[in-house]
């Protein structure tokens, strides 16, 4: 029998588990083909506070890279919408007119900020916090701008509210309630973290309901109900989300406030399912990962045939991520006749607890300032356990104390305590699993148990459980620096055994150090394949299956599945010729959209996979390598041959520079810029490495970024020739390539080894003449990879052949 197509509609953190737990039930069972709107890989949505408040990347929160997907066979549409299912036809539609067959279809399509319907709610400077875009706007608009209102004082406004004033703005807090997180916090709890937020700088507004958003096209204020108003410059409303459910409405399925499912998580519609934040399970639609994760496991079983219990719904316990608070609540937070609480308010240490007991079982929790017992009590909760013979002291503390606290915390913890809330991972299953698997890392037991891996709460409490298992074995050390999950082994420590051993291949590392899992992961492949190629310069055949996505197709992937097509164009100096050239490639294959690149080159971009060695071999030119970790591109001003301030030739240099260093493999891109005068037109202080020219001489610049996280280049030295530049600037790539992380930007890496440091490595004319001729040898062995495909049968059909996804016309 074929194996089944399952289509899932949503990419999400919900969706996305659910087809994890699939993979691993039934690897074989499914054609499984995604569709999301947003233009990324799974990521961890619950990680855009900490990214908005500044302590994470974009990057570091994809959950399930580009790689995944490729590696599980799953087929990807990102950026493209459905608008439609056809549950009679079992096809789904997308925007883009693709229709696609189904046998099984999951709808996870999460929820979206419910945006006040109030005027106004559409001018420029209004956003919700929901995904990357958002976060992307809000940390856009505090480089213009510095008043920030926040409406709405709940859980996603508060942190939002810490984001903005990391990002420093002036912030106020509108809430309609007076007081803040009411759903979760009773008055006094409120208070306390109402006091806690103002000391950070947070101003609020209580008992406010906004009428109006005031400004032309961009908002400039908020008008109030009772008519006063204040003056802003950014809006975030945060006041709560709305289930999307109109795809499955306007196709007949049943829904209520989300899609209405049984205990199965099967909707009105046959062989249709719903999971997330979308599905209305006993009337419950729920907003956090812990009840969508239980969904999605109970949904996978009954996909993969697997037994499984039915759901029956969830209690939940939530935190707030914000840096100087602890709280946590579940269950009831107010107490009426029928129950007795125990509540204790330590003013002095800022620690209140309130345990609500009712028909002698726990019903309720706050705790603010002292979290420490909160699962124990949360597992009272869900277990209803009797507390009857209890004394108030018992439940409120477990029996633990005196030394170190974490190991005896640890100790204190029964086995089915909920370690995970996230995930509901219990103290035994990570127990078990540190002694079965042999783990000795967080990221490891994240691996194998899902701990750790949605809201990262509970990763310190992981560490104390490795600690208190593995006893001497745990070392912290290697816990911090592992390359991967796959291994213990820090960076230096695999590269030194590489060195040592003599190791090289892939799978010869793998094997000869006890990689964990056979195949590594898309973390370490890559990373592996780089170290080799960088220790054995010329001799190591490069396995271009290890490497990332785009370096695999020499064409950067564009949101819809498309790709871009960036010639070489060196020093970004072109000519009437090629310029011919791309117009009629462009012409010809109805390139969409051509557009100049930020580094001085002409992109095609929406291309499509089957049309890449074709459209190469018609533009004749080489790869621009747009996409690699390597040189991207040499920016250049006009310099000394043309501009009246000039006193170098910057085009010449540049062109040589892009020549020498082109294809060679880095850790991460490096950006590179070549002014002929202090104005620096050529940006080369905000390059990786940058040079600019002044009277009689060039002064190079090192470890700048012009992206995310922006910083100014450091001179590194000033030299009097061009020849000196290279010179330089070869020994310091090289140092860089050596030394490293993979994916380590120079800006970090300088940061990490110190400048002082690289500059006193290049100071030795030995070292830097070593550095060199190591270089040059690596150089050697690079051909260009876009006339390789052009006449490469095999890897025409290994890579750029169309693969044919269930299309019904
Ligand atoms: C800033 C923030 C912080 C949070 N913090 C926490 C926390 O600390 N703890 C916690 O438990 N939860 C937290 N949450 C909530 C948690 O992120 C969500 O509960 C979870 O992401 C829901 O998963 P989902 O898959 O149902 O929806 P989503 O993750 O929203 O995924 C749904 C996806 O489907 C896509 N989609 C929608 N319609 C279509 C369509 N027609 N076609 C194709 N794709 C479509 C959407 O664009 C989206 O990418 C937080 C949320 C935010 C925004
Ligand atoms: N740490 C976490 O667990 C966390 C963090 C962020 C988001 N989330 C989830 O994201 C979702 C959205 O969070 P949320 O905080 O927006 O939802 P929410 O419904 O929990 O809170 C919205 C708040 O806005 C207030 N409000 C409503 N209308 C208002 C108005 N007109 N003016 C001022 N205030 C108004 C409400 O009183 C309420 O306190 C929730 O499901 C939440 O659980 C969770
Ligand atoms: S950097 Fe100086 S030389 Fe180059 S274009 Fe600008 S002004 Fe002219
Ligand atoms: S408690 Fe959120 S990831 Fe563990």
């Amino acid at each position: 029998m074929g194996k089944k197509k399952l289509v899932m509609i949503g990419n999400g953190m919900a969706g996305v588990r659910t087809i994890e737990e699939i993979i691993k039930l039934a690897p074989e069972a499914f054609d499984i083909t995604i569709f999301g709107l947003e233009p990324h890989p799974n990521y961890n949505r619950i990680k855009l506070s900490t990214v908005l408040q500044g302590d994470t990347t974009v990057e570091d929160i994809i959950m399930n890279s580009w790689e995944w997907y490729q590696e599980n066979h799953i087929e990807l549409f990102t950026g493209e919408t459905i608008v439609k299912i056809d549950t009679d036809k079992k096809i789904v539609l997308s925007d883009k007119g693709r229709e696609v067959e189904y046998d099984e279809l999951i709808i996870a399509t999460g929820s979206s900020s419910f945006i006040l319907p109030v005027p106004g709610a559409d001018k420029q400077g209004v956003t919700g916090f929901r995904d990357i875009q958002d976060c992307e706007t809000m940390i856009n608009t505090s480089k213009q701008f510095k008043r920030a209102a926040v409406i709405g004082g709940g859980l996603l406004g508060l942190e939002a509210a810490r984001g903005l004033l990391n990002l420093g703005m002036e912030v106020e807090v509108i809430h309609l309630m007076p007081h803040l997180m009411e759903r979760q916090l009773d008055p006094t709890s409120s208070k306390m973290l109402k006091d806690e937020l103002e000391k950070q700088g947070m101003n609020f507004i209580m008992e406010k309901q906004t009428a109006e958003i005031l400004g032309e096209e961009r908002v400039t204020g908020l008008r109030f109900t009772d008519g006063s108003e204040i003056a802003v410059d950014l809006v975030v409303m945060a006041v709560g989300i709305k289930p999307n459910v109109d795809i499955a409405k306007d196709s007949g399925i049943y829904v209520n406030r989300g899609i209405v499912v049984d205990d199965f998580m099967h909707t009105s519609a046959t062989n249709v399912y719903a999971v997330g934040e979308c599905a209305e399970h006993r009337e419950m639609v729920y907003g956090l990962v812990a009840p969508l994760y239980e969904q999605g496991k109970v949904l996978a079983s009954i996909l993969c045939g697997a037994e499984t219990k039915p759901y029956e719904g969830s209690i939940v316990g939530t935190g707030l991520k914000v840096s100087g608070v602890d709280l946590f609540s579940a269950g009831e937070i107010e107490d009426d006749e029928n129950t007795k609480s125990i509540k204790v308010h330590n003013e002095f240490d800022g620690v209140y607890k309130k345990i609500i007991i009712r028909d002698n079982r726990v019903s309720g929790i706050v705790l603010y300032g002292d979290t420490k017992d909160s699962s124990r009590l949360f597992k009272m909760l869900i277990k209803k356990e009797d507390v009857s013979g209890m004394t108030s002291v018992s439940i409120l503390e477990s029996g633990c104390c005196g030394g170190g606290v974490d190991s005896n915390d640890v100790a204190a913890m029964a086995d089915d305590d909920i370690v995970c809330g996230c995930n509901g991972v219990t103290k035994g299953t990570i127990v078990e699993a540190i002694q079965s698997k042999e783990l000795t890392t967080v990221d490891e037991v994240g691996g194998c148990t899902n701990a750790g891996r949605s809201c990262g709460r509970c990763k310190s409490q992981i560490a104390d459980i490795l600690a208190y298992t593995l006893g001497d074995k745990f070392d912290v050390a290697a816990e911090k620096t592992a390359l991967c999950g796959c291994t213990t082994l820090s960076r230096d420590e695999v590269v030194a055994e590489m060195k040592e051993k003599g190791l090289t291949s892939i799978r010869e590392v793998m094997n000869v150090l006890e990689w964990k899992q056979e195949e590594g992961c898309s973390k370490c492949r890559p990373a592996l394949n780089y170290y080799l190629g960088m220790i054995l310069q010329d001799q190591y055949v490069d396995d271009r299956d290890s490497r990332l996505v785009n370096e695999k197709m020499h064409a950067n992937i564009q949101k819809d599945g498309t790709y871009s097509v960036i010639p070489r164009m060196y020093g970004g100096v072109t000519s009437a010729a090629d310029l011919k050239k791309i117009a009629e490639v462009a012409e010809k294959y109805n390139v969409p959209l051509v557009k100049l690149t930020g580094g001085q080159r002409i992109g095609l971009y929406g291309v499509k996979k089957e049309d890449l060695p074709v459209m190469w071999e018609e533009l004749g030119m080489p790869s621009g390598y747009a996409y690699g970790k390597t040189l991207r591109t040499v920016k250049t001003c006009v310099g000394a041959k043309f501009c009246r301030f000039g006193t170098q030739d910057s085009m010449g240099l540049g062109i040589e520079l892009e020549k020498k260093f082109e294809r060679l493999d880095t850790p991460h891109k490096v950006k590179v810029g070549v002014s002929a005068c202090p104005r620096n037109c050529a940006e080369a202080g905000i390059k990786d490495f940058g040079v600019v020219g002044i009277d009689g001489g060039w002064e190079v610049y090192v470890a700048g970024n012009g992206g995310t996280d922006l910083r100014a280049g450091d001179l590194l030295e000033t030299v009097k020739t061009k020849e000196e530049v290279i010179e330089l600037i070869g020994a310091f790539m090289q140092y860089y390539r050596e030394t490293a992380d993979y994916l380590e930007r120079t800006s970090k890496w300088v940061e990490r080894v110190g400048l002082d440091h690289v500059k006193e490595i290049l100071a030795n004319e030995n070292t830097r003449q070593a550095l060199n001729a190591r270089l040059d040898k690596t150089l050697l062995k690079y051909n260009e990879p876009w006339s390789e495909a052009i006449e490469n049968k095999e890897i025409q059909e290994k890579y750029y052949q169309k693969r044919e996804v269930p299309v019904l016309v």
